[in-house]
């Protein structure tokens, strides 16, 4: 898994790619690794895909609740801080790695949170097995003032160093804008990974393969060839 987090100028943007794991296997091509909590609050995650999603599903909840008691609108600093209480509490063993993102009446935030509970804020992030390969697009090209433009092509080039150069991540892109106004999912941003055209038709009629040796057994004879256990 890649996934990172850019501020720019008027707002933030986070970005995923869409590759599931299970050991050396690819269980999921497509994958949505970008969760919302709030209408300008989302988180990308890495880790164990059920951990991230049942975490942040709980605390965009709890978040939900909190916003209805005080009667003003949710804070990523809130946001950021549920969740690392809540992964603290578990010593690490619900393997949830965020990148928390939004803009509230207090600003724009971009945060990091660990699944043993620790946190980093700061301008730009990278979480998950590609986390090396997308750092090195930000500290190679990161600027201080950037417009949404160049934050979405930052981000996507961080993602796609991490498809390219980490197994543990592949496929495309996913990418979220925030900004005080609206938040825009781009799912699917990039594809760089598009199956082509076969070159030719692979379907061969009945009948053209050869049948190199045929054998033909009683009923009697089937246990010679397979075992049949009586239940
Ligand atoms: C007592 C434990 O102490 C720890 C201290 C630090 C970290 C840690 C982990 C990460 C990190 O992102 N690890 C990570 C890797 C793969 C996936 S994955 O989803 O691609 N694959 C699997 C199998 O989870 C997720 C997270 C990380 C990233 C960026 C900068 C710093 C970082 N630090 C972990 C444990």
């Amino acid at each position: 898994t890649t996934i990172v987090g850019c501020i720019y100028d008027g707002g933030v943007v986070i970005a995923a790619d869409t590759r599931a794991t299970s050991g050396p296997i690819v269980a999921d091509k497509n994958c949505e690794k970008l969760h919302y909590i709030s209408p300008q609050i989302w988180c990308a995650g890495a880790g164990t895909a059920a951990d991230t999603e049942f975490t942040t599903a709980l605390i965009s909840s709890q978040l939900e609740l909190h916003s209805l008691s005080t009667g003003r609108k949710p804070r990523v600093v809130t946001c950021m801080t549920l969740l690392k209480q809540h992964l603290f509490k578990y010593q690490g063993y619900i393997g949830a790695y965020l990148v928390v993102a939004g803009v509230d009446p207090t600003g724009t935030h971009l945060f990091t949170v660990h699944a043993h509970g620790s946190t980093d804020k700061l301008p730009y992030v990278t979480m998950g097995s590609g986390s090396l390969a997308a750092m090195s697009v930000f500290e190679t090209q990161w600027k201080p003032t950037m417009t949404k433009e160049d934050a979405m092509e930052l981000c996507s080039q961080a993602i796609q160093a991490g498809i390219f150069n980490d197994l543990g991540s592949g496929s495309n892109v996913d990418l979220a804008v925030i900004t005080a106004e609206k938040t825009t999912l781009h799912r699917g941003h990039v594809k760089p990974n598009e199956r082509s055209q076969k070159l030719k038709n692979y379907k061969f009629a009945r009948g053209t393969t050869a049948v190199l040796n045929e054998k033909i057994i009683t009923k009697d004879e089937i246990g010679k060839y397979v075992s049949v256990e009586e239940v």
